[in-house]
């Protein structure tokens, strides 16, 4: 596919610490941090007008999935927003806290691993033809995301235990997978999910659901993660023969890779062959290259995302990981690790060295070890402020301008609305309910339609230009998200 529907789902992890004492527990703490959601959508599980979707399942990791996007760095930049509605929900909560009688700080953490020893996951989806044929698919795709942790890893700082000393490891995830393909996703965690819930056409497509990925703070480092499986699916989807890399047994592989950070460990294929990683990364790259010479590259990123691809395998071959230790989570979080081990005399089994790998995660951007790092200059973005500011309030444009149009009005007009991924209704109209099925479609006439009824709309937008009506929507979405933050009354509604 040329064009692609992606999205990301990131799970946070939450803490509280305060002055003395042990802090609030997690159910607590979640249901503080969610108290403006559930005013704002009287539920925990709500759209907000940049599109995207804020949840609160059970137990107590939140969860921000991005709107759909058809271009990787709109991708980023929701992925990037959604760490900052966390922040925004972290210190209205932290107020309510101390209000209440509490001290202390409330902390979300965009990592994948809890000091207690929990996974809360990353998870990819791609918009992908229903005429792919899994078995293949799985077939190249599974080898792939088992080493694609040299590349796109967040790094984890291991602590001893029986078995070993304490180590710096590619990944935080590898060690929480237990299956390769599967339909379960909390049992049996499986690298691919295979749940068919495509949020399409199921007759055209699937939504393939990747749950294997760590969550990335550098924007640097997503752009190669995204973009590089972007690359492998398309050839997988041109039909292109790639090198049989099989593994005999993915989860003992994916495990034994991300504790060698010297990129030495081998691993078997079915077909009886042993390779490392970088072995393995190097032979899909070299066809992927082939295939963008051969092929053209189909957006403006793709150079930049081999270069990258390249110079991380380099990397991780030749042992200078200052080749990307400004551009790959891993390898920015392990300089930061050993600078701070090294100047403070601490071996890498300190709890300290553990705080330090917790506090990169840290998304508030004042405090957040990975957002110093960057303010220094030694992290590289692809992102400006002002993109990920935009992304907070504005949908990209997908199907996701279509949903966000939908609330925004509805709540300037005070009507009551439910959205998922693919229906909008109002509430009291239930024959109304209209589903937009193309995930690419940014506008709809029924949607439309449907939103005129709610106030003679068309006259009045008659009389406006189409930059006053975008400056208006994006007016719109800032009330909402104002009154999302602090709980306030919604605004009176704009004259649209
Ligand atoms: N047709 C599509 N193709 C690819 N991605 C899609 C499509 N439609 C929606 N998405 C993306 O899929 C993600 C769905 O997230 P959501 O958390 O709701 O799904 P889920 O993981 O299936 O459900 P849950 O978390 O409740 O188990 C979002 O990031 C969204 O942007
Ligand atoms: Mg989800």
């Amino acid at each position: 596919m040329d064009r692609r529907v992606f999205g990301v789902e990131s799970e946070f992890g939450l803490t509280h610490r305060p002055e003395t004492g042990r802090g609030l527990p997690p159910d607590e703490l979640a249901r503080y941090l969610f108290r403006p959601v559930v005013e704002f959508g009287r539920s925990s599980n709500i759209f907000i007008p940049n599109g995207s979707r804020l949840y609160l399942d059970v137990g107590s990791h939140p969860e921000y999935a991005t709107a759909e996007c058809d271009d990787l760095i709109d991708l980023i930049a929701a992925d990037r927003a959604g760490e900052r509605v966390m922040h925004d929900l972290a210190l209205a909560a932290e107020e309510r806290i101390h209000r209440d009688g509490f001290t202390g700080q409330v902390y979300v953490l965009k990592n994948n691993v809890d000091s207690a020893g929990n996974s809360y996951g990353s998870h990819e989806n791609y918009l992908i033809p229903r005429t792919t044929h899994f078995r293949r698919l799985s077939g190249i795709l599974l080898p792939f995301l088992v080493t694609r942790q040299i590349i796109a890893g967040a790094g984890r700082v291991v602590p001893a235990d029986e078995s070993s000393q304490a180590h710096f490891a590619f990944s935080q995830r590898a060690d929480h997978m237990w299956e390769g393909i599967s339909s379960a996703t909390t049992r049996s965690r499986p690298i691919i999910n295979t749940r068919d819930e495509p949020h399409a056409d199921a007759a055209s497509h699937r939504r393939l659901h990747v749950i294997v990925g760590d969550s990335n703070m550098s924007t640097t480092t997503s752009l190669l993660r995204y973009g590089s499986t972007d690359l492998v699916l398309r050839m997988i989807e041109a039909g292109v023969p790639i090198d049989d890399f099989e593994l005999e047994n993915p989860i003992a592989a994916i495990r034994q890779i991300s504790h060698d950070i010297t990129g030495g460990a081998r691993v078997r294929t079915r077909a009886g062959d042993e390779f490392t990683a970088v072995q393995i990364q190097r032979g899909i790259l070299q066809r992927v290259s082939r295939f963008v010479s051969e092929r053209g590259a189909h957006h403006e990123h793709v150079d930049r995302v081999l270069q990258l691809w390249e110079r991380a395998l380099e990397a991780v071959e030749s042992g200078d990981h200052s080749l990307i230790d400004q551009d790959i989570d891993w390898a920015i979080k392990k300089r930061l690790v050993q600078d701070v081990a090294t100047q403070k005399g601490l071996d890498l089994s300190h709890p300290r060295l553990e705080q330090i790998d917790m506090a990169y995660h840290d998304v508030n951007p004042h405090r957040g070890l990975f957002h110093l790092l960057a303010r220094r200059g030694r992290a590289t973005s692809i992102l400006t402020e002002e993109q990920i500011s935009q992304a907070m309030t504005t949908p990209p444009p997908t199907r996701a301008a279509v949903r966000g149009e939908f609330l925004s009005t509805a709540r300037a007009y005070g009507a009551e609305c439910t959205v998922d991924w693919v229906h909008h209704k109002l509430t009291g109209r239930p024959l109304e309910a209209i589903m937009v099925k193309d995930p690419f479609a940014q506008q709809d006439d029924r949607v439309d339609t449907l939103l005129n009824k709610l106030g003679d709309r068309q006259s009045q937008l008659r009389e406006r230009s189409f930059d006053e009506r975008s400056d208006n929507a994006v007016t719109v979405a800032l009330s909402d998200k104002y009154a999302l933050i602090t709980g306030a009354e919604p605004p009176e509604p704009p004259l649209i």
